[in-house]
């Protein structure tokens, strides 16, 4: 069942259409991504969610209210961590935590909250004194302490090491695994292949992708890698004819290592070995990748994250 909605949303600003057309809906219990290049909309299209933002056009439902009119019911139900967050730098991570617990009609007990969070140790530090990856975990403590259906997280993980990362992304596996929907704005591809069920690619205002990670990479043209060593040099003809069979995206003729590789699908294989058996050409070192989600982004929307 679908608990986020968002219909046709538009947002223009001096002119522009920002967000423009954006549909979607995330169902309870999945972890939503939002993945798309700087600047594509992602952010104006979660604060419309949040109600935070007003659309010029289209609807937003969570969990059938709306997010402006029943601004105050929807705050109750979903947590937010904002990009760039900043908190007062004297306050400590206890104060925040009490703070934030005033906000909610049903607050959660911030006690499990920060063991789970690994910072039970921290209570009496100032703010300014956490390292970032201790303040973003007191953001998604922060973000959880109502007690919310849906939680959003927007650019979670910028700025934090490889390790606090990894662990970030563990914790909010668990947030879902205890039955929190979690909408997550990204533009690491890794994050995203890792984290998601599904994701919207957004790309200058527009939902150009919307699939599962896998779904994703096969949507891509040439998501199948085919490389190998030819025992000689293709001609220039021969070359036209390994571009010319089903499937071939793109054809990269050998390099400084010898390597000749194609673009391709999985159905690419089988004409491939008939045709390079047709020209007396054997293949050393076949290799057959799938391309990663990077690269299906790339081709999706013409432009790296
Ligand atoms: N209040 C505003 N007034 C004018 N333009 C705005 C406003 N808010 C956003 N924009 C513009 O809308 C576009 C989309 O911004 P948004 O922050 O939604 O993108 P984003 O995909 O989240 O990017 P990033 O990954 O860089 O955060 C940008 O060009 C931004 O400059």
């Amino acid at each position: 069942m679908a608990i986020i909605e968002v219909n046709g949303v538009r947002k223009t600003y001096a002119g522009r259409n920002v967000v423009d057309g954006v549909t979607f809906s995330v169902d309870e219990g999945e972890i939503f991504g939002i993945l798309g290049p700087n600047g594509a909309g992602k952010t104006t299209t979660v604060e419309c969610v949040e109600g935070l933002r007003i659309p010029d056009a289209g609807t937003v439902r969570v969990a059938g209210l709306d997010p402006v009119a029943d601004h105050d019911r929807v705050t109750q139900l979903l947590g937010a961590q904002l990009q760039e967050s900043e908190l007062q730098a004297k306050l400590t991570v206890r104060e925040a935590l009490e703070l934030y617990r005033s906000f909610y009609r049903a607050p959660a007990d911030w006690r499990p909250l920060v063991e789970r969070l690994g910072l039970a140790d921290r209570l009496t530090t100032r703010f300014a004194k956490l390292s970032g990856g201790q303040k973003q975990r007191l953001f998604i403590a922060l973000a959880l302490i109502g007690n919310p259906k849906v939680v959003v997280l927007d650019e979670l993980t910028t700025g934090l090491d490889p390790r606090a990362r990894r662990d970030t992304w563990k914790l909010i596996e668990e947030v879902r695994d205890g039955g929190v929907t979690v909408l997550l704005v990204t533009h690491f591809m890794e994050e995203a292949q890792r984290l998601c069920d599904r994701i919207a690619v957004i790309d200058r205002g527009r939902v150009v992708a919307l699939d599962t990670p896998a779904g994703l990479i096969r949507q891509a043209t040439g998501s199948t890698v085919l490389s190998f060593v030819p025992s000689r040099p293709p001609a220039a003809p021969e070359l036209t004819r390994l571009a010319a069979l089903p499937g071939v995206a793109s054809v990269t003729p050998p390099d400084a290592s010898g390597a000749l590789v194609l673009h391709a699908t999985d159905d690419t294989v089988t004409p491939l070995v008939a045709l390079l058996a047709e020209l007396g050409i054997t293949a050393q070192r076949l290799r057959i990748t799938e391309t990663s989600l990077d690269e299906a982004f790339l081709d999706l929307t013409g432009q790296d994250a």
